[in-house]
C-alpha cells in the first residue's frame, strides 16, 4: 500500500541536535510567544543550509504546522532559481510554502542589504499575521552571532550591540526566533550534508564587497588560527553575558523610569548617576518612540541634564531620528518631520 504524501515518512531525517534546540528554544519561549497554545509556527527558509536544517527539525517538532515563508527579493538574478528550489523541497517535505515578493528600496544614507532586511522582516511579519503564526524562525548559528559581535566591535558599539542577535524579538508584534544561535553553522552543514539534504549557495555569500563576509573569510580563520579551533564559540558566549547584563540594565531602566516619569523629568534624572540617567533615557526612547541616538548626542543629552539647573536653560538637541527638547521640567522627543 502506498502511503499519501501528507502521511508519508519525511524524506530526509534530522540530527537529534538540531531538533533538541529547536525544542529547547521552545521550552523556554512558549508562554511568551503562543500562551494559549500554537496553530502554526514560519520558517524563514532561503534554500540556504541553516535555514533547511531549521526547516527539518521544526517539522520533527511540530508536524504539521510548519508554515515555510520565502523571501524573493528580486534583487538578483538567482532569485528565481532559490524560490524553486523551496518550492521543491518544501513539496517532498509537504509543507505549504509563501513566497513573498519583496522589492526593497534604499533610504537615503540605508545600504541596499539593511534596505532589503528591513523589507523582509516586513514581509515575514505581515505573512505570519495573515497565517496566524505563532512566531517566525530564523536559520543563524554561533559563527552568525561572532560575526554580529565583531562587526559591533567594529563600530565601538556598546552593551546592546555586543549582546548580538536575540535568541526572540519582537518585529511589528510578530515574534521572531533564533532557535540554532548556540550551533556550530559548519556542523549544520555536515550534518545535512550527511542524510543527503540539499540546499542552495547563495554567491552573495562569498563576495569581499560584504563586511560579513570580509569577517567570514578573514578573520574567523585567523580567530581560530590564534586561540585554536572552535575559538569563535567563545564570542557567541560573550553575546550571552552581554545580553544578560543589558536585560538587567533595562530592568533597572523600567524601575528607574518610574520614580522618572513619563515624559521623564529633569529633577529626578539629575537625581540620579549620569550614566543611569542615560539608561533610563535610552531605554524611555526606545520603547516609547522606537527610536536611538548615537553615542556623542548621548553624550551631550548628559551634559544638558547637568547644566539645566535653572528654569531658563533651553534643550533643543538632534537625538537619532528627531529632536529632544525641554518644556519646563519635562523632556520630549518628537520624530523629525519627513520630507
Ligand atoms: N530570502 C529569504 N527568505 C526567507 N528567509 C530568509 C531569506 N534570506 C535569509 N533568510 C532567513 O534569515 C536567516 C539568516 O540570513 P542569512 O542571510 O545569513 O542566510 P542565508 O545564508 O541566505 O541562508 P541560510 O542561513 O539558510 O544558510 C536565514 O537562516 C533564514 O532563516
Amino acid at each position: 500500500m502506498r502511503l499519501s504524501a501528507a502521511v508519508a515518512a519525511p524524506p530526509w531525517s534530522v540530527d537529534a541536535r538540531i531538533t533538541a534546540a529547536v525544542a529547547h528554544w521552545w521550552a523556554q519561549h512558549a508562554s511568551t510567544v503562543a500562551p494559549t497554545g500554537l496553530d502554526g509556527v514560519g520558517v524563514a527558509f532561503s534554500g540556504g543550509a541553516d535555514s533547511t536544517a531549521l526547516l527539518l527539525a521544526a517539522c520533527a517538532v511540530w508536524p504539521q504546522r510548519v508554515h515555510a515563508l520565502h523571501v524573493h527579493h528580486g534583487l538578483q538574478a538567482a532569485a528565481d532559481t532559490f524560490a524553486a528550489h523551496a518550492a521543491r523541497v518544501c513539496a517532498r517535505l509537504a509543507v505549504p510554502l509563501t513566497v513573498l515578493h519583496v522589492q526593497a528600496r534604499p533610504a537615503p544614507r540605508q545600504s541596499p542589504e539593511e534596505a532589503a532586511r528591513r523589507a523582509r522582516y516586513r514581509a515575514l511579519a505581515e505573512a505570519a499575521r495573515t497565517h496566524r503564526l505563532a512566531a517566525v524562525l530564523l536559520g543563524h548559528h554561533a559563527q552568525d552571532q561572532a560575526e554580529t559581535v565583531w562587526l559591533a566591535l567594529s563600530r565601538g558599539a556598546g552593551l546592546p550591540g555586543l549582546a548580538g542577535m536575540p535568541a526572540l524579538r519582537w518585529h511589528d508584534g510578530v515574534a521572531f526566533g533564533r532557535p540554532l544561535l548556540a550551533l556550530d553553522g559548519a556542523a549544520l552543514r555536515q550534518a545535512l550534508a550527511a542524510a543527503g539534504v540539499p540546499w542552495v549557495e547563495d554567491p552573495s555569500n562569498t563576495s569581499a564587497a560584504y563586511t560579513r563576509n570580509r569577517i567570514r573569510q578573514r578573520l574567523l580563520p585567523a580567530w581560530e588560527a590564534t586561540f585554536g579551533p572552535g575559538a569563535w564559540a567563545a564570542v557567541a558566549r560573550s553575546a550571552r553575558h552581554a545580553a544578560q547584563a543589558q536585560t538587567l540594565l533595562d530592568d533597572l531602566a523600567a524601575l528607574d523610569l518610574q520614580h522618572i516619569g513619563e515624559p521623564p523629568s529633569l529633577t529626578a534624572l539629575r537625581a540620579l548617576s549620569s550614566a543611569r540617567a542615560i539608561n533610563a533615557l535610552r531605554h524611555w526612547l526606545r520603547m516609547r518612540h522606537g527610536a536611538s541616538g548615537s553615542d556623542a548626542q548621548w553624550q551631550e543629552v548628559a551634559r544638558q541634564i547637568t547644566a539645566a539647573r535653572t528654569r531658563g536653560h533651553r534643550i533643543e538637541l538632534r537625538l537619532g531620528q528627531g529632536t529632544l527638547w525641554r518644556a519646563g521640567d519635562y523632556l520630549h522627543w518628537k520624530p523629525a518631520a519627513v520630507t
